[in-house]
């Protein structure tokens, strides 16, 4: 005689397996606590002012979209992650966030609690030359501004020894339908050893910037650009991966541009996309 097929459990027992498993998250997370209460000491963070490390938390999060399997979906893995990260940043040495707002308030709101949660305190500044100052009197805030349009060459004020940097470009999860899609540059002062340098950030000022000069070097580098007081100059924020600035300098002059000045203002994570199938690729 066979056994009768063993009726399926109960609401009640569901339920109590779900609350075993929040039990477990939570016992984790005041655990990862325990583990960032010892690492302050380890990174000397109160000394370095900011404990934001831009090239661990990118690996971080491409290690989440490797991993990742089943029906939540990934845009909410990432924002909780994000919170997770950017809250035991918080936890380590305070920071707020300086948000440019002239590109679009609700976009950058989005992109700033995103990444960053709600516990980080947000302000909102009408200029990238406001947010970006605001960084740069503190010891470890951030200044978040559009990483692709620009009235005013915020960067001019990156150039200085000693001045906020260019450290990350976010989404660091790109996908053409990310929750919190715009391109923004992250600025802050943070340990030398914590910058990661596969993207430089350069601010040239040229001169004879025309249309031909910016499709001749629209292969070799992303470029941002304002118009310089100079009669047909222009203030540009370069963004180059794998060539050097050099060859960008060669390109810009062989087009017929002079180059007035050029410095490093910073440095940032290859960009990495999510295709739409799951799987990601650098
Ligand atoms: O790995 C570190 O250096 C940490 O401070 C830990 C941690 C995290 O919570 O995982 C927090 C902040 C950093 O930006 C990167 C990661």
């Amino acid at each position: 005689m066979s056994n009768p097929p063993p009726s399926p459990p109960s609401l009640a027992e569901l339920r109590k397996e779900i609350d075993a498993i929040d039990e477990q998250v939570h016992r984790l997370l005041m655990a990862r606590g325990d583990i960032i209460d010892r690492l302050i000491q380890v990174k000397k963070t109160q000394e370095v002012g900011s404990a934001f490390r831009p090239a661990r938390e990118a690996s971080m999060m491409r290690e989440l979209v490797r991993r990742h399997r089943g029906i939540l979906p990934l845009d909410t893995i990432e924002s909780i992650w994000r919170v997770i990260i950017s809250t035991f940043t918080y936890v380590q040495a305070p920071f707020a966030v300086h948000a440019d707002v002239s590109v679009g308030e609700s976009a950058m709101r989005d992109s700033a609690r995103f990444h960053f949660g709600f516990v980080v305190p947000y302000v909102s500044h009408f200029s990238a030359q406001a947010a970006v100052e605001a960084a740069a009197k503190s010891k470890g805030d951030l200044a978040l501004v559009s990483a692709i349009a620009s009235r005013t060459p915020w960067w001019n004020a990156l150039e200085a020894d000693g001045a906020p940097k260019i450290i990350a470009r976010l989404p660091f999860l790109e996908r053409a339908d990310h929750p919190a899609a715009l391109p923004v540059f992250v600025i802050s002062r943070v340990a030398d050893d914590a910058m990661v340098t596969e993207v430089q950030t350069w601010s040239v000022r040229v001169s004879g910037w025309t249309a031909d000069v910016a499709r001749a070097v629209a292969p070799l580098a992303e470029i941002v650009a304002v118009p310089d007081t100079a009669f047909d100059g222009a203030a540009l924020l370069v963004s180059i991966t794998g060539t050097g600035f050099e060859t960008v300098k060669t390109a810009l002059i062989k087009a017929g541009a002079s180059v007035r000045s050029s410095a490093l203002v910073g440095s940032h994570a290859t960009r990495y996309t999510v295709p739409s199938n799951g799987s990601a690729k650098g």
